[in-house]
C-alpha cells in the first residue's frame, strides 16, 4: 500500500491475538505497522510483532527488488512492534538501527545486544537526512513508555506518532477510527495525560499532512481535526460528552434493575445514557465510556462490607487512568448494613475535581417506595 509516492505500508493484520497486551479483547484483531521511506537511502520505520516476522520481512524484501534497508529506525520498544528487530538486524547485517539511548538499553535487555557497532542514538531535534526526506526526531516520553520517540518527515509533511493515534483493529476490518481509538487510548495511554499534552503541543508545531501510527489506519489531514479534538479532550481529562454513564453489578438483580430503572428515567428526560453491567460487559469499553461521559453513576451491592468485585476493579481502573473533572452518584444494596457509597467514596477520594451529586439510593435488598423516590431525585439532579 502506497502513504505517498516514497512511503510504503509494511504492517501486518494480526487475527490471532486473543488479549491485546495481555488485557484487551480485540474482536476485530490488530495491526502491528510498519513504513518504508525510499529515498537515496531506504528507512524502515519499526518492526512487527514476533509472530510475524517472516511475513513482514518478505514484505519488505518484494518492495525493495534489489535494494536493501540503510535504516531501521525503532521508536518504540514494546515487543508488539520490536518483537522482530533481532531477526531483522541478522536478515540485514547492513543496516544501522535507529533509536533513542533507553531505547538502545531495551535492546540489549531484551535482546542481549545493543548493536554499539551499528547504531545511530538520536534525541530530540535530531534529523536524518535520507535525500529528498529528512527525518525529525521528536522525544515523546511516556506516551506511553519512555524511551519513545516519534519522527517527522518534512518532505511528506508525514508524522509517525509511534503509538499515539492509534486504535485496536486490523487493517483489513472497516470501522470507525474513534470507539476503538478511544478504547485504546484510555485503557493504555489514559494515564499520562500530562505527557500526551506535551506530545500534543509540539505536533501544533509541525505541518501535518498525515499521521502514520503504530496501531490503526494512516490518518489524513481533513480527519486530524477530529482526531487531535479528541485526543485533547481525552489527555486534558474533559468530557467528550454530556450525558451518564451507569456502571452496575448486581448478584441477584436488584441492583441491576435499579440501575436500569435510572437509566431508563434519565433517557426520558433527553438526557444520553449508557448503562453497563460490570460483570458481563468489556471492562475496558466500560472504563473508556466512563471517560467519555461527563457523569458516572456507581451501582452496587455491599458485598463483605465492601463493594462487589467488578465494581473494586472499575474504580481501580478509574483511579489508576486520573479519572477527573466530573459528576458521581451511587447507587448502594445492603441487606443489613449498606455502607458500598462509604466505600467507593473513600477509593475515589485521591481523585481531583469530582463533585458528588446530592442524593444517594439506598436499596436495601428490593426497591420500594423510599428507594424509588430516591431514584426519581438522582434522574432529577442528574439531568440538570
Ligand atoms: C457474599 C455476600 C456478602 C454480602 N455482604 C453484605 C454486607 O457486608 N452488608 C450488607 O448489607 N449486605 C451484604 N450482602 C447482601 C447484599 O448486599 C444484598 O443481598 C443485596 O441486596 C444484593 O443486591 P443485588 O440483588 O443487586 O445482588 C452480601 C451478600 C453476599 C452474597
Amino acid at each position: 500500500m502506497e502513504i505517498t509516492k516514497d512511503i510504503l505500508y509494511v504492517g501486518v493484520n494480526d487475527h490471532l491475538v486473543d488479549l491485546f497486551e495481555g488485557q484487551y479483547d480485540v474482536p476485530n484483531g490488530m495491526a502491528y505497522n510498519s513504513y518504508l521511506i525510499c529515498d537515496d537511502k531506504v528507512a524502515v520505520m519499526d518492526s512487527v510483532d514476533a509472530h510475524f516476522t517472516d511475513e513482514w520481512i518478505t514484505k519488505i524484501a518484494a518492495a525493495l527488488g534489489e535494494r536493501t534497508p540503510d535504516y531501521l529506525v525503532v521508536q518504540h520498544m514494546e515487543p508488539d512492534h520490536s518483537g522482530s528487530v533481532a531477526a531483522f538486524a541478522q536478515a540485514y547485517p547492513g543496516t544501522t538501527i535507529v533509536a533513542s539511548a533507553q531505547a538502545f538499553n531495551m535492546m540489549k535487555a531484551y535482546f542481549g545486544t545493543d548493536y554499539a557497532d551499528r547504531r545511530v542514538v538520536v534525541k530530540e531535534g535530531d534529523t536524518l537526512p535520507l535525500g529528498t526526506h529528512t527525518l525529525h526526531f521528536v522525544t515523546a516520553p511516556m506516551v506511553h513508555w519512555p524511551e519513545v520517540i516519534m519522527t517527522y518527515d518534512d518532505a511528506d509533511k508525514v508524522l509517525f506518532s509511534a503509538d499515539a493515534f492509534g486504535k485496536f483493529g486490523a487493517l483489513d476490518v472497516e470501522e470507525p477510527w474513534l470507539p476503538e481509538a478511544r478504547r485504546y487510548f484510555i485503557g493504555i495511554v489514559g494515564k499520562y495525560g500530562v505527557q500526551v499534552q506535551a506530545v500534543l503541543k509540539k505536533a501544533a508545531a509541525l505541518d501535518i499532512e498525515t499521521v502514520c501510527s503504530l496501531h490503526g489506519p494512516v490518518l489524513h489531514k481533513e480527519q486530524l481535526g477530529d482526531v487531535l479534538a479528541a485526543y485533547d479532550a481525552w489527555s486534558a481529562y474533559r468530557p467528550e460528552t454530556e450525558g451518564v454513564l451507569v456502571a452496575y453489578s448486581s448478584i441477584y438483580g436488584h441492583t441491576a434493575e435499579a440501575a436500569n430503572r435510572l437509566a431508563e428515567a434519565l433517557r426520558e428526560k433527553g438526557v444520553e445514557t449508557v448503562a453497563m453491567d460490570l460483570a458481563r460487559c468489556d471492562m475496558a469499553e466500560a472504563v473508556a465510556q466512563a471517560f467519555r461521559f461527563s457523569k458516572l453513576v456507581l451501582a452496587t451491592p455491599t458485598y463483605n462490607a465492601d463493594v462487589f468485585p467488578f465494581m473494586k476493579e472499575f474504580i481501580h481502573h478509574l483511579t489508576e487512568r486520573n479519572y477527573q473533572n466530573r459528576t458521581v452518584a451511587f447507587i448502594e444494596n445492603g441487606s443489613w448494613a449498606p455502607m458500598a457509597a462509604k466505600v467507593m467514596t473513600k477509593m475515589l477520594e485521591g481523585s481531583k475535581n469530582l463533585t458528588y451529586a446530592a442524593t444517594t439510593v439506598t436499596v436495601r435488598g428490593a426497591l420500594n417506595a423510599a428507594s424509588e423516590a430516591q431514584l426519581a431525585a438522582l434522574a432529577d439532579e442528574l439531568s440538570r
